[in-house]
């Protein structure tokens, strides 16, 4: 292998020996209807935040994790992270997922160059996918996992009527790990900040500032737990694993 090509190799792998993550863990839950943040409500005999840990430790790529959560569950949250296997730092979370993730980015390590941002509500996200989003991060793609839209989606004004039909082809549900370079994205909070931009994802900031942002098809399976209807798709779909993961 040629010199040059061997330095770029070895630069490549340099900064996935430094790929971070952010779990955002800071929510209250409201439209879980719960007494406490839906990420400690059990799923299948644990906290749904478990199921997350398991996918970000399982992923090979990732050597730095940042939890953002509210103080107030903090040491139920520290204790599902108490055998982990790799760094983890604590992080205070905001009002917003959007203040929660731009506080995650300060209290990033100065080497961090990309970040896998990654909701604690998402506990179906497998290991695999967060290692396909940070090679695509790593290759110098701002990426989110998505999936293509099955239904048909009307556009409904404030009388309940429809007025319009978007084009299916062109309509992906957007979840995360959402993947990023991190001083663009940090940049990104910082426009967002001065413009007073509200948004629920990060993909959105690059949106708007006219940055490119790639789909990375994920399964449908990786869905966000927001309701209690959600919750028991999630056991179902963890049971199935359960029964495959043993043969059945
Ligand atoms: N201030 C906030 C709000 C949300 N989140 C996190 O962002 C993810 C996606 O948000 P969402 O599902 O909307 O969570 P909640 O805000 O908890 O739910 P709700 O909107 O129903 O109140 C969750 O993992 C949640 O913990 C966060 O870190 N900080
Ligand atoms: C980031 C996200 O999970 C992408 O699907 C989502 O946008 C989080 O917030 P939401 O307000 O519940 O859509």
């Amino acid at each position: 292998m040629r010199a040059d090509c061997m330095e770029e190799v070895s630069a490549c792998l340099r900064q996935e020996a430094h790929m971070h993550l952010l779990i955002v863990a800071a929510g209250s839950g409201s439209r879980m209807g719960a007494d406490r943040n839906k990420l400690l409500l059990p799923l299948a005999g644990r906290p749904v935040l478990a199921w997350t840990i398991d996918a970000v430790m399982g992923a090979d790529s990732i050597t730095w994790v940042g939890i953002v959560g509210q103080p107030v569950d903090r040491a139920m949250i520290m204790e599902l992270l108490a055998e982990a296997a790799k760094p983890v730092v604590w992080i205070e979370g905001g009002s917003t997922r959007q203040e929660s993730v731009e506080r995650g980015l300060q209290a990033l390590p100065s080497v961090a160059q990309h970040v896998l941002i990654h909701d604690g509500a998402r506990c179906l996200a497998e290991a695999a996918l967060i290692n396909r989003c940070a090679e695509a991060v790593v290759a110098g793609e701002a990426v989110i996992a998505a999936t293509p839209v099955t239904d048909t989606i009307k556009r409904v004004d404030g009388q309940g009527i429809i007025t319009g039909t978007p084009d299916r082809a062109e309509l992906w549900a957007a979840q995360t790990p959402q993947g990023f370079a991190v001083e663009q994205l940090k940049q990104g909070h910082a426009e967002a900040q001065a413009k007073g931009w509200t948004v629920t994802d990060d993909a959105s900031l690059y949106e708007r500032l006219g940055w490119p942002v790639q789909v990375l098809e994920a399964s449908p399976a990786n869905i966000k737990v927001t309701t209690p209807f959600d919750l028991t798709v999630a056991e179902a779909v963890l049971a199935l694993r359960a029964k495959r993961q043993i043969g059945l």
